[in-house]
């Protein structure tokens, strides 16, 4: 059974922040919302809370309105910076969170999946930030939603902080809920999540797994060997879809948006006498440029 998530557009303004995106977040999946700063992110996300309101289309979350759906403790969310109860305790404030809702876990259940189970009885103000950030955590898990949305977890988190977020949310995670995340780090979304939507320019360019955002990149790196140093690389830089060329001696690296057509020009003679050829697909991060690199030209 999937959990769809249906958004529509917003403006202000000029600006058209969000222009008729529609998401979909199977159950039990984890998607990543990638896009640079203004792309659209959090106002897509405020959408689906019923935070904005649309002002074109119409936004349904699991078939329900998005008020309703977050009564109902359908979706709930974990927003930037939001501030906490200072005097209460770690545990009391997730058992107060978590009597807003119908059917909610276990106040012990939620400490324990956001790694906080020892903190429960520490104050919230003596918490560190990356503590804080869990909290956060379990205060939306504790409504039990179908749906997760966490905009940029771990923002201003230090290393280890951030090793701990993600630790609790794959333990979330895999008790088969749904997570929708917002984030700028590419490294944790090769490692958190099943699949990618892209945002540029407030609409969704493109959404597959980390390895298909890759391959519609279609970008990587061409590496060969030549015979003698291959002094002249401005015929190099000519070659289809190669839009960097470094050479060290006999070894020539082209950076390229096509890896088939560079390959199929090498193939057709355009550099003579070259072996040892290597192909490497983009990374993640060169793919997520070149995915809004195009759309936003
Ligand atoms: N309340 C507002 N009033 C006017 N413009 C806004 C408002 N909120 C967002 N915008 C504009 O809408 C566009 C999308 O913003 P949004 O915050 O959704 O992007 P984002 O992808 O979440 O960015 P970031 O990664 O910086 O958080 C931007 O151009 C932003 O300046």
């Amino acid at each position: 059974m999937s959990i769809s998530v249906c958004v529509a557009s917003k403006s202000y303004g000029a600006v058209r922040a969000v222009q008729q995106v529609s998401l979909e977040v199977r159950r039990g999946e984890t998607v990543a919302l990638l896009g640079h700063n203004g792309a659209g992110k959090s106002t897509t996300i405020g959408m689906l809370l019923g935070l904005i309101a649309p002002d074109a289309g119409r936004v349904l979350v699991c078939g329900r309105e998005p008020g309703a759906a977050v009564a109902e403790g359908r979706i709930a969310a974990m927003l930037q910076d939001t501030g906490m109860m200072p005097a209460v305790r770690v545990g009391e404030l997730v058992e107060l969170a978590g009597r807003c809702y119908p059917a909610p876990l276990p106040t012990a259940r939620a400490l324990d999946l956001a790694g906080l189970s020892p903190l429960a009885g520490r104050r919230v103000d003596r918490l560190s930030g990356g503590q804080a950030q869990r909290l956060r955590f379990a205060v939306a898990i504790v409504s039990d939603p179908d749906v997760l949305v966490l905009d940029e977890p771990t923002r201003a988190l230090d290393v280890k902080a951030r090793v701990e977020f993600w630790q609790a949310m794959r333990a979330y995670a895999a008790t088969g809920r749904s997570v929708l995340f917002a984030t700028h780090y590419l490294d944790e979304v090769d490692e958190n999540a099943g699949r990618v939507v892209v945002m540029a320019g407030g609409r969704v360019v493109a959404a597959g797994t980390p390895a298909e955002i890759r391959r519609m990149a279609g970008g990587g790196t061409v590496v060969f060997t030549v015979s003698g140093p291959h002094g002249d690389d401005t015929g190099l830089a000519g070659l289809p879809g190669v839009t960097g060329v470094s050479v060290d001696g006999e070894r020539v690296t082209l950076r390229t948006a096509d890896c088939d057509a560079t390959v199929r020009a090498l193939a057709a003679g355009a550099v003579p006498d070259w072996r040892d050829l290597r192909v490497s697909p983009a990374s993640l991060d060169e793919s997520f440029l070149m995915l809004t690199r195009e759309a936003e030209a």
